[in-house]
C-alpha cells in the first residue's frame, strides 16, 4: 500500500493496486441464473483498468447463482449442503466463463477459494498473501471466492463482503470497490419513497441514523449490513472504499462522482485482529471478574486463568471466543488457547499453583494479548 491512504475519489484511476467485490445480485438475471453478458461487461471494465497498468484483484460471488440452473434447482438454496453443492458445480462455470472473458483481453486469471480460517491462523494467512502477490506480480487477475464446500456454518462468511475486506487488508490494496445491484448507500432501503444517495462518508458517526436492512436482493446475502462491517474492516485498516452498482463500474475506477465514497479512518491493524473485531463467529464467552475486565479494557494484559469465573459454550484452543463481564456485556473477542472442556478446572487458580499441579504447558494465559480485541459497536 502507498504509504498514505488516497484521500478523494478522484485520485482512485491513480491507485496501483484495487480489490473489486461483485456480489451475486450483480452477476445474475432476473430468474436468478448467472448474467453471463453482466459478467463480460464487468470484464471488460477490469480489463482496461489492467491494461492501464492497475493491479487487480477479482472478489467475486456467484458460485451458488452459476449451480441454479444445471442443477435445476428453482431458486437460491437454503439449506448449507444444497448451496455447497450448487457452489462446487457453479464456481467452475464461473471461473471458466471469467477465464474466456478475459483471455479475450490478453489477460490470465487463477482461481483463489479461501475459508474464513485461512484469515487468521497465522500460517494460512501468510500462505494466502505470498499466493496472492505473486498472481499479481505475474500479471494475473486473481479471482477470489469464499471455499463453499468446505466452509462449514460456524465458521463461515457467507456473504463475501467482509471476505473482500479482509482480502484488501492482505493484498496491501489502496482502495476496495465494491459492487452491488444499488448504485450506492441510500439513508434509507433505496426502495423507500424520499430514500436519499450518501455521496460520501469521511466518519463512522456520520453512519448513525442511516438505515441498513440485512435482507439483499434475494440472490445475494447480508444486504448493505454486511457491506457496512466490510466498509469499517477496510476504512478502519486504512483502505477507502467506493461502493456503487457493477453498471457504473467503469465511472467509478475513472474516479467519477458516482456510489458513496468512504474514506479511510484508521491505520493497519493484523488480518487476525480484524477477522476477529468484525467478521468471526465466536464459538464460546469467558466470563470475566471485575479485575480482569478492567486489566482488559486497559489493552495490554493478557486474560489469565485467575480472572475468568465462567466458560459458555463448546470450543478447542485456537477457537474465537467472546469475553464478558459478570454483568453479560462483550468487552473483547479473543482467540482462546485452551478447550472448553479443560477450563474449568483452572478458573480463578494462579498461574504459580497450575504450573505446579498440571506442568508447564498449563501455566499459559487463556487469551495472550496478542490474541485480543476489544470490542467497539459497528452495524454488525
Ligand atoms: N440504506 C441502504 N442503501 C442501499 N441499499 C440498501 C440499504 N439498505 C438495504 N439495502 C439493500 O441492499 C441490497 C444489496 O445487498 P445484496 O443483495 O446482499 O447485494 P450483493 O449480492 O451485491 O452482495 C440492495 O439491493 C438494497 O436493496
Ligand atoms: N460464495 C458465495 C457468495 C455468497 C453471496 O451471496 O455473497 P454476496 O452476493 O456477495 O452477498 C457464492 O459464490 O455464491
Amino acid at each position: 500500500m502507498s504509504a498514505a491512504a488516497l484521500s478523494d475519489r478522484a485520485l482512485l484511476p491513480r491507485a496501483p493496486r484495487i480489490v473489486v467485490k461483485v456480489g451475486s445480485s450483480s452477476l445474475t438475471g432476473e430468474d436468478g441464473r448467472l448474467d453471463t453478458a453482466a459478467l463480460g461487461a464487468l470484464v471488460d471494465v477490469l480489463a482496461a483498468r489492467r491494461a492501464a497498468g492497475g493491479q487487480v484483484v477479482l472478489v467475486s460471488s456467484g458460485a451458488i447463482a452459476a449451480g441454479i440452473g444445471p442443477l435445476g434447482l428453482g431458486a437460491r438454496p437454503r439449506d448449507l449442503a444444497t448451496a455447497q453443492a450448487a457452489a462446487s458445480v457453479g464456481q467452475g462455470l464461473l471461473v471458466a466463463h471469467y477465464t474466456e472473458a478475459f483471455a479475450a483481453h490478453g489477460l490470465r486469471v487463477g482461481q483463489v477459494l479461501l475459508t474464513a480460517e485461512d484469515t487468521i491462523r497465522r500460517v494460512h494467512y501468510r500462505n494466502a498473501r505470498r499466493a496472492l502477490t505473486r498472481l499479481l506480480d505475474l500479471g494475473v487477475v486473481p479471482i477470489v471466492n469464499e471455499n463453499d464446500t468446505v466452509a462449514t456454518d460456524e465458521i463461515r462468511f457467507g456473504d463475501n463482503d467482509r471476505l473482500a475486506a479482509l482480502v484488501s487488508h492482505l493484498v496491501h490494496a489502496d482502495a476496495m470497490v465494491l459492487l452491488t445491484d444499488v448504485d450506492a448507500l441510500y439513508d434509507a432501503p433505496p426502495s423507500r419513497a424520499g430514500a436519499h444517495r450518501i455521496a460520501s462518508v469521511t466518519d463512522p458517526g456520520e453512519l448513525e441514523g442511516v438505515e441498513v436492512t440485512a435482507r439483499g436482493s434475494g440472490v445475494g446475502t447480508g444486504g448493505m449490513v454486511t457491506k457496512l462491517a466490510a466498509v469499517a474492516i477496510a476504512t478502519g485498516s486504512g483502505i477507502p472504499v467506493v461502493l456503487t452498482s457493477a453498471t457504473l463500474a467503469a465511472q467509478a475506477l475513472a474516479g467519477q462522482e458516482v456510489g458513496t465514497w468512504f474514506a479511510a479512518t484508521g491505520r493497519k491493524r493484523s488480518t487476525r485482529l480484524l477477522w476477529l473485531a468484525y467478521a468471526a463467529h465466536t464459538n464460546g464467552r469467558l466470563v470475566l471478574d471485575d479485575g480482569a475486565v478492567v486489566a482488559v479494557r486497559g489493552g495490554r494484559a493478557s486474560l489469565l486463568p485467575a480472572g475468568v469465573t465462567a466458560v459458555e459454550g463448546d470450543f478447542v484452543a485456537g477457537d474465537p471466543v467472546e469475553l464478558v463481564s459478570t454483568a453479560g456485556l462483550v468487552v473483547a473477542r479473543g482467540i482462546v488457547s485452551f478447550d472448553s472442556a479443560e477450563l474449568p478446572a483452572l478458573l480463578g487458580r494462579s498461574t504459580s499453583s497450575l504450573r505446579a499441579e498440571h506442568g508447564p504447558g498449563y501455566d499459559r494465559e487463556v487469551v495472550h494479548r496478542d490474541d485480543l480485541v476489544l470490542v467497539r459497536r459497528t452495524h454488525q
